[in-house]
């Protein structure tokens, strides 16, 4: 099954729009584990398996696995999800972007290393930083479009002279990934859901292509307008889906022992308020 097919059976099956992220940071962690680097594999099985029939997707963080040395905990969460789990795809956030030899080494990282079913990667560097990812068929590619942080805005020219008849470069970036560098159909493009008048831009001109949208719960961003930008259903089905991604409302939604069920209410939560948003 293509990471495309998963994200679409998960989104059925489970009846959710929902990717919950797995960020975790010890110095965050509930009273009983925190500060402790080694309890992170429980800490996100814990998560894990109190979620898993809420959502769409799961997104580990990389880099908050490896500041801490944990790669191999990570490799152990990868195989948890996988083992019970199977029905969930696997986002692995790492936001590459290197040469093509390099990108080979990063590829073989996510996909053959990590097991992931998709990536992040940044596009900057062109097509040819992007290509050794889709030589493993049937995985997933979102890259990087328009970004949810303040600094988003840097590269567009929102607050520049717009150049007339331009494109954008968030709009470029999609057009790119909806056409001519689509390959095999792996694409997706990252969007956040503190921009839904760009999301709506981005899915007019791309379509098909699957929106991985993070900045709701944490970052502020409007959920119910989010799906309502990103996600369109024609005649009962959706012309491509969405995840939509929050990671330390979820995460943290309690400092006690009872963090895993907390998580667990707040994913609810969140599942219905897209739900509502999308009229299932
Ligand atoms: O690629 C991403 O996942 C990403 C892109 C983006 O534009 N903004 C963004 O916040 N993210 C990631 O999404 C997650 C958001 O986390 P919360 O703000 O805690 O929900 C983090 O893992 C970010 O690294």
């Amino acid at each position: 099954m293509t990471f495309l097919d998963q994200l679409r059976t998960a989104e059925r099956q489970n009846g959710s729009l929902l990717c919950v992220g797995l960020d975790p940071e010890p110095a965050k962690f509930p009273e009983h584990l925190r500060g402790d680097a080694s309890k992170i594999f429980d800490f996100c099985a814990a998560i894990v398996d109190a979620t898993a029939d809420l959502v769409n997707s799961f997104k580990p963080q990389i880099a908050y696995f490896a500041a801490h040395g944990a790669e191999a905990q990570l490799e152990k969460l990868m195989e948890h999800m996988r083992r019970t789990a199977p029905q969930v795809p696997i986002i692995l956030d790492a936001k590459r972007g290197d040469i093509g030899s390099t990108a080979e080494q990063y590829a073989k990282e996510a996909f053959e290393r990590y097991g992931a079913d998709a990536v992040t990667l940044s596009p900057f560097m062109g097509f040819d930083s992007v290509a050794p990812y889709l030589k493993y068929h049937g995985k997933g590619a979102f890259l990087l479009c328009r970004t949810s942080n303040p600094g988003g805005d840097d590269f567009q020219p929102q607050h520049l002279r717009d150049v007339p008849g331009q494109p954008r470069l968030y709009e470029h970036i999609a057009a790119l990934a909806q056409g001519p560098w689509n390959l095999n159909g792996q694409l997706g493009l990252v969007v956040g859901a503190t921009y839904p008048a760009e999301i709506e831009r981005v899915r007019a001109l791309a379509p098909t292509v699957p929106l991985l949208i993070p900045g709701v719960g944490a970052q502020g961003g409007d959920a119910v307008a989010t799906v309502k930008a990103g996600w369109k259903s024609v005649e009962g089905t959706t012309t491509a889906p969405i995840a939509v991604n929050s990671s330390r409302a979820i995460l943290y939604a309690s400092a006690g022992p009872d963090f895993a069920s907390a998580a667990r209410q707040e994913a609810l939560r969140t599942r219905e308020l897209l739900q509502n948003a999308s009229a299932f």
